[in-house]
């Protein structure tokens, strides 16, 4: 990738131009507040400049409810050979597009599974996402060279691709991301009305489970609007738990001795659950499993190949933790390999072979 052009130069925009132009990628910045990319150029993420031609990746990185109709009116220009979007919700913007009758053959939606509570480029870094996994959702109909593109876009932010459905991908982000971020705000809310004297006390405890209450409500307005359901089905279930636990408590506060000892165990019983629960968080560099089995799959150099092998993958239920692609010298061909947790390779090859690709031994 040589070119690119970053549109909305917030936080995460921002950070994408950082890591591409401290790669030699020459990037071009805009946003709908001049200020934004002025402030970003300062960083030295890039230029405000107009490219002169379409740039090879358009990176839409604005507010989820504005993807659709920033994708679209970039394809009505040509502003670039693919475009991709890094929302944190990606059955919406897709679903948008389609109703607009946008070239879905050119667009890749994605989202980096980083961030912070804070907006703007002066929050930006450019090893935000060092690390870290990179959600790509392709489809059959996605073109083999935007999906290259966006494989590029994510090396050269050294995060690592994490192929899934958007419906998929939104009922995991409402557990990992959406839900905590509404329980960091309900908390911190109790701290509005707390007596000064209570809140002066405040520990490293309260401060790590709040932190994220501190985000900027009008994105976060937009990311729930676009993915209510799974979340409301979560803080349902916390919402039974809650009950629980409150009889607990009231149980633990009776004279009668056996009463008490129900509520200890029912308390005990919900912390194990949050060690276990707790155990499975990966560290900031991924959970990746000690060794990754590889399974190579030949391809044919020809449109929609990728995505079809990705989807295929996906349709398996089988997470490819990080792709390499050799490309055969002089060929219209190439070899994929696909780095998956061991346990699940025996599962992928059957799958794959049975959906009619042969797989390199
Ligand atoms: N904040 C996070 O932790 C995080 C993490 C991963 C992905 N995301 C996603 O990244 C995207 C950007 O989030 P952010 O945190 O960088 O927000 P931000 O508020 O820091 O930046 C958004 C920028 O988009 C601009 N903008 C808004 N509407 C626009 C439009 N129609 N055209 C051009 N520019 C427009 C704003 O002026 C602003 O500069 C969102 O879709 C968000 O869901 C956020
Ligand atoms: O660390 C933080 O501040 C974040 O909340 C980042 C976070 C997350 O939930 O992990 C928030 C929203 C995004 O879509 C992706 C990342």
């Amino acid at each position: 990738m040589r070119t690119a052009l970053v549109i909305g130069t917030g936080l995460i925009g921002t950070s994408i131009a950082l890591a591409l132009s401290g790669r030699g990628v020459r990037v071009h910045l805009t946003d709908q507040d001049p200020d934004q990319p002025r402030t970003a150029a300062a960083l030295g993420a890039g230029t405000e400049d107009a490219p002169d031609g379409a740039v090879d990746l358009a990176v839409v990185a604005v507010p989820p409810a504005h993807i659709a109709e920033t994708v679209h009116a970039l394809q009505r220009r040509g502003a670039a050979r693919g475009y991709v979007d890094v929302g944190s919700v990606k059955s919406g913007p897709r679903r948008e597009l389609s109703a607009l009758g946008a070239d879905l053959t050119s667009y890749l939606g994605s989202h980096p599974m980083a961030g912070r509570e804070r907006s703007g480029p002066l929050a930006a870094t450019a090893d935000l996402f060092d690390g870290r996994p990179w959600v790509l959702t392709p489809t059959p109909e996605t073109d083999t060279e935007v999906l290259n593109l966006v494989l590029e876009l994510v090396a050269l932010c050294r995060a690592v691709p994490v192929v899934m459905e958007a419906p998929a991908h939104d009922r995991a982000v409402a557990l990992v991301s959406h839900t905590p971020q509404l329980l960091s705000s309900l908390l911190a809310a109790r701290l509005g009305t707390a007596d000064e004297a209570a809140v002066r006390l405040c520990g490293q405890g309260i401060r790590d489970v709040t932190r994220i209450a501190a985000s900027d409500p009008r994105m976060w307005i937009d990311i729930l609007s676009a993915n209510p359901g799974p979340v409301a089905d979560i803080l349902s279930e916390i919402a039974a738990d809650l009950d629980e636990t409150v009889r607990s408590l009231r149980a633990l506060e009776s004279a009668d001795e056996a009463k008490r000892g129900q509520g200890a165990a029912g308390i005990e019983a919900v912390l194990r659950r949050g060690n276990a629960g707790r155990e499975r968080v990966p560290g900031k560099h991924g959970a990746a499993p000690a060794a990754y089995e590889t399974v190579a799959v030949p391809i044919t150099d020809r449109p929609g190949e990728l995505a079809r092998i990705f989807a295929d993958a996906g349709r398996a239920g089988v997470n490819i933790e990080d792709v390499r692609i050799e490309h055969a010298t002089g060929q219209q061909a190439g070899l994929v390999q696909l780095m998956v947790d061991p346990s699940a390779a025996p599962g992928l090859i059957a799958s794959l072979r049975e959906r009619g690709w042969s797989i390199r031994q």
